[in-house]
């Protein structure tokens, strides 16, 4: 029998962190081995509020190079903040873990440099900033409606404690559209703002508007207007559930590939 897949999780207090705990240790190929969090330290995971049912042998480490070091994990699965989170994925590929990343909010130049040193390690990593199923098929829509429709706007909607804005699924969505639709600056040519931020942030000319309401977990509406008509693709996570089968998919995948991949839409069949 194949040993099990060696998984250590930064921010298991987390909304997605709790989550991503309960889906590894429910996957009998897979192991927690460890946890990382800046407020824990030389402990075990069960000693952790809201942790009791875990095993004793899930070690706690602030620190992430002693976290690796110590433990030897084959995945880190990164549920953090945007700086912290880039840290830590640039930490495990320089101690040869793989890095599954739901984390948003890194930059182009962050990616950048974190492909170059997992092509120079030949180590997988997978950046996803949505990891529901239902929100890729969204995302993908929008892209061929895109062909047809030039005009469109984003409305990415989600809780109020979200960190980072537009979200990463705002942004995805915009660069798959912005792969095949004619470059455009959408709106009356002489538009004004008479209050900053009116329009929404601009990606190309295509407006994205951040939404930020207690009561809303993750969702977005993509609209398409043409001449007398509209289409609205749309996708809801009410539930943090609706992400744990990406996170199994990107930890099972992750073993083969020795570059980064950024978006789950690429490595599902
Ligand atoms: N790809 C996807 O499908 C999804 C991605 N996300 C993304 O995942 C990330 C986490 O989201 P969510 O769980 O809602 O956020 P939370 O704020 O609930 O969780 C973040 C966790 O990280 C901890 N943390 C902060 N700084 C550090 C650090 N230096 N070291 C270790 N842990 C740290 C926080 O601790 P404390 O609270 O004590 O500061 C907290 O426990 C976000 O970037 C979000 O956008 C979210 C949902 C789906
Ligand atoms: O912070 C969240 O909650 C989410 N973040 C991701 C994003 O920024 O797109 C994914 C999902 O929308 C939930």
């Amino acid at each position: 029998m194949n040993e099990p897949i060696k998984v250590v999780i930064a921010g298991p207090r987390g909304r997605m962190g709790r989550e991503a705990v309960k889906l590894v240790m429910n996957t009998s190929h897979f192991k927690l081995v460890g946890a990382i969090d800046y407020k824990y330290d030389d402990t075990t995971l069960n000693e952790v509020d809201g942790f009791t049912d875990t095993h004793d042998s899930v070690k706690v480490f602030s620190n992430p190079d002693d976290c690796f070091q110590e433990l030897l994990p084959d995945v880190l699965i990164d549920l953090t903040t945007p700086e912290t989170g880039y840290e830590h994925t640039k930490a495990a590929l320089l101690h040869n873990v793989r890095p599954v990343v739901g984390t948003t909010g890194f930059t182009d130049g962050q990616l950048d440099e974190l492909k170059e040193i997992a092509e120079s390690r030949g180590l997988g990593v997978i950046i996803a900033p949505n990891f529901a199923i239902g929100a890729v098929l969204m995302m993908k829509f929008s892209q061929m409606a895109a062909k047809y429709f030039e005009d469109v706007e984003i409305i990415e909607m989600h809780h109020d404690q979200k960190l980072d804005a537009p979200s990463g699924t705002g942004i995805k969505t915009a660069q798959m559209i912005q792969e095949v639709r004619t470059s455009k600056k959408q709106g009356h040519p002489n538009e004004k703002e008479t209050i900053d931020g009116a329009r929404g942030s601009d990606i190309d000319g295509m407006r994205v508007h951040s939404v930020r309401l207690p009561g809303l977990i993750a969702h977005q509406q993509v609209m398409f207007g043409g001449e007398g008509q509209l289409l609205t693709v749309r996708h809801d996570s009410h539930d943090r559930a609706s992400f744990m089968s990406g996170v199994r998919v990107c930890v099972d995948t992750i073993m083969k590939l020795d570059t980064l991949v950024y978006g789950l839409e690429n490595i599902l069949d």
